[in-house]
């Protein structure tokens, strides 16, 4: 074909389907899709929790697994059966509550390849949990006499990751590093036995990094430095308290500090988001982690101007199911 006529097409299909292609490594395909752009654990009707999917030359990645992950995958056209691996940024139940789901699932439906889940410490003892939930139904298997079922943790593997890791896969290289949606004091028992990650992935002719949750952070920064792509998380602190106060009336005052002081340390504004993306000098900024009810345009137009206030490069601001 033509290459110019190539090149035309392409542009246009990447126009129509909303995807912005930024590699340039021809030989290697690769979009980012957000399948759960949540922010928090309050369900919402039209946002799932928090996950991504990163398919790479057809080969399926997970990046979260929030509640939803399953059927957001099937929307996506995407088979759980065939995920590579997964992996987790942190151990809150908004990024992990689709794994039992997952991982019991194609144990149901005898899944035969091997799935590896990454994660910060604690996620092998977290995966552990997800078998002790299996193992009552893994006995009584479907109720064909005779019949040996398959041991939960078939084909699932656990790898728990250090700050500043980096793993090779067949498509790209892996780094993990700390970010700010904790603050244990640096060196505390509590700041070695949980840490929260943001991850670089490095395809060729393409990087992306997504922060997972945090607060600003030098090291998601320092991470971010001349990627194609930010996901990056965004929290919207008047709009999730005010939906907290509606949903939890009865909320006593110092749960109710304790809730704020997390949202504000441990999160960004759309500004520090500007910010990161700024510093970090990236190519393009897509924004997740949007606050229940989200009003559209109105409130999309709105966190744009305020990301862009601080980044002059492209913002989109994340609905379930973009591709990027
Ligand atoms: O709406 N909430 O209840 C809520 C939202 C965010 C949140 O913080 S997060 O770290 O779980 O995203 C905690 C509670």
């Amino acid at each position: 074909m033509n290459i110019l006529k190539w090149m035309a097409g392409a542009v246009l299909a990447a126009a129509l389907s909303n995807t912005a292609f930024s590699g340039t490594d021809s030989s290697v395909n690769s979009e980012w899709i957000t399948l759960g752009t949540m922010a928090g654990p309050q369900p919402d009707p039209v946002h799932s929790q928090p996950a991504n999917a990163l398919v790479v030359n057809d080969r399926v990645y997970l990046v979260d697994a929030g509640d939803g992950t399953v059927g957001r995958l099937t929307t996506a056209g995407l088979n759980m059966q065939s995920i590579e691996a997964v992996f987790i940024s942190h151990l809150h139940f908004d990024h992990t509550g689709g794994l039992p789901a997952l991982i019991s699932l194609r144990w149901q439906t005898g899944a035969s390849d091997m799935l590896t889940v990454y994660g910060p410490p604690g996620t092998r003892q977290m995966v552990e949990g997800i078998f002790a939930f299996m193992a009552y139904g893994v006995e009584g298997h479907y109720g064909v006499p005779g019949k040996i079922p398959p041991p939960a943790n078939r084909n699932v593997k656990v790898v728990e990751l250090g700050d500043g890791e980096s793993v090779k896969f067949e498509d790209f290289t892996l780094t993990a590093a700390r970010n700010t949606h904790y603050s244990w004091p640096k060196g505390s028992e509590e700041w070695k036995k949980f840490l929260s990650f943001a991850y670089k992935f490095e395809l060729p002719g393409r990087i992306i990094v997504y922060t997972g949750d945090t607060g600003p952070s030098e090291a998601v920064e320092k991470l971010a430095r001349g990627a194609d792509l930010l996901v990056s998380e965004m929290m919207d602190i008047d709009h999730t308290i005010a939906l907290l106060k509606r949903v939890n009336p009865g909320m006593e005052g110092e749960v109710f500090t304790g809730i704020t002081t997390h949202l504000s340390n441990h999160h960004l504004s759309p500004e520090q988001v500007g910010q990161i993306a700024d510093r970090a000098g990236v190519k393009n900024v897509v924004v997740t982690h949007m606050a229940p009810g989200l009003i559209e345009p109105e409130e999309v137009e709105y966190y744009t101007r305020r990301v862009k206030a601080l980044y002059k490069g492209p913002v989109t601001i994340a609905r379930d199911l973009d591709r990027f």
